[in-house]
């Protein structure tokens, strides 16, 4: 018998692209499971199956910086923090983070098939009750309109996203004076193309045209330094409601009027927020 639950949960994570450099993505993440029906005529309890798949996915790559180890100038050693990432292609960023900041795949480059065969061993090697194999499918959300896509870690985080590069692929709607605006949309999905966005007050050193951003969280220190062009400073946290907000007062200073910004963090959740200008 197979079951199948559609869009169980997503996964957010940032990858190392040996063409793009420092990539956020997200995906929904959809479950097939084999196996034997037990007396009550189940496979495995749909309230049981979702709990189960998300915990362990949240234990594996989910808010991770996916590595692939065998990418050209990828290089991982042990550090004080944990473990130290440098890349040289194609660009040069640093990385000192808790180990369970990163996941580390013994790949030339990341890709959606990969993930999907290796999230599906993964969780088929200690399968519930009855439950032989587990396959995971993975899915981009298509976007129509504009989107964007970030690296963050939110320092004041108690869960994972205090993990200094993770990341999400969302969709924008920005409206001007009441209309939809295309033109701001693209605008800033430009702008916020493959982009690290960093609080302000972590930055601890931007000179040489390299930004450095630091903190403390309770899984521990991270560090990243990367090219300052790579990376947008935002007054503030990086929280979604605090990007909404950015997008919006930006935006309304540079065309005046009324702007209302819809910005989603990941797949189906996000924050609005509006500014005014004379
Ligand atoms: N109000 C807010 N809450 C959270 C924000 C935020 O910006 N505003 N941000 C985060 C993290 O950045 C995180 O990356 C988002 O995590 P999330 O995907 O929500 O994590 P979950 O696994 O709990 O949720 P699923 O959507 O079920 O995967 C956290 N909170």
């Amino acid at each position: 018998m197979m079951l199948f639950v559609k869009e169980l949960t997503a996964l957010d994570v940032s990858l190392w692209c040996p063409r793009r450099g420092l990539v956020g993505a997200s995906y929904h993440i959809d479950v097939e499971l084999e196996g034997e029906l037990g007396e009550d005529g189940m496979l495995f309890d749909f309230g049981e199956v979702k709990p189960w798949i998300k915990s362990r996915i949240d234990d594996s790559l989910d808010h991770t910086l996916l590595v692939p180890t065998k990418a050209p100038g990828v290089e991982i050693e042990e550090c004080r923090e944990g473990l130290r990432l440098r890349t040289r292609s194609p660009w040069s960023l640093e990385m000192r983070a808790p180990r369970q900041a990163y996941s580390l795949l013994p790949w030339a480059n990341i890709s959606i098939e990969r993930l999907e065969t290796y999230l599906s061993h993964e969780l088929s090697r200690r399968p519930p009750p009855r439950v032989a194999q587990i396959r995971v499918t993975l899915r981009e959300e298509v976007i129509e309109g504009a989107g964007y896509t970030y690296s963050h870690g939110l320092r004041r985080h108690r869960g994972n996203c205090q993990r200094i590069a993770h990341g999400h692929r969302s969709r924008l709607a920005i409206h001007h004076n009441g209309k939809r605006s295309p033109v701001l949309e693209q605008r800033w999905a430009q702008r916020l193309d493959d982009i690290y966005l960093a609080d302000r007050e972590d930055i601890v050193r931007q000179h040489s045209e390299r930004c450095r951003i630091a903190y403390d969280a309770p899984q521990g220190h991270f560090v990243i330094e990367l090219p300052g062009e790579r990376v947008e400073i935002l007054p503030s946290t990086t929280t979604v409601e605090c990007i909404a907000d950015w997008i919006a007062s930006e935006s309304a200073a540079l065309v005046g009027g009324h702007v209302q910004v819809q910005a989603f963090e990941g797949i189906d959740k996000g924050a609005v927020a509006a500014a005014r200008s004379a």
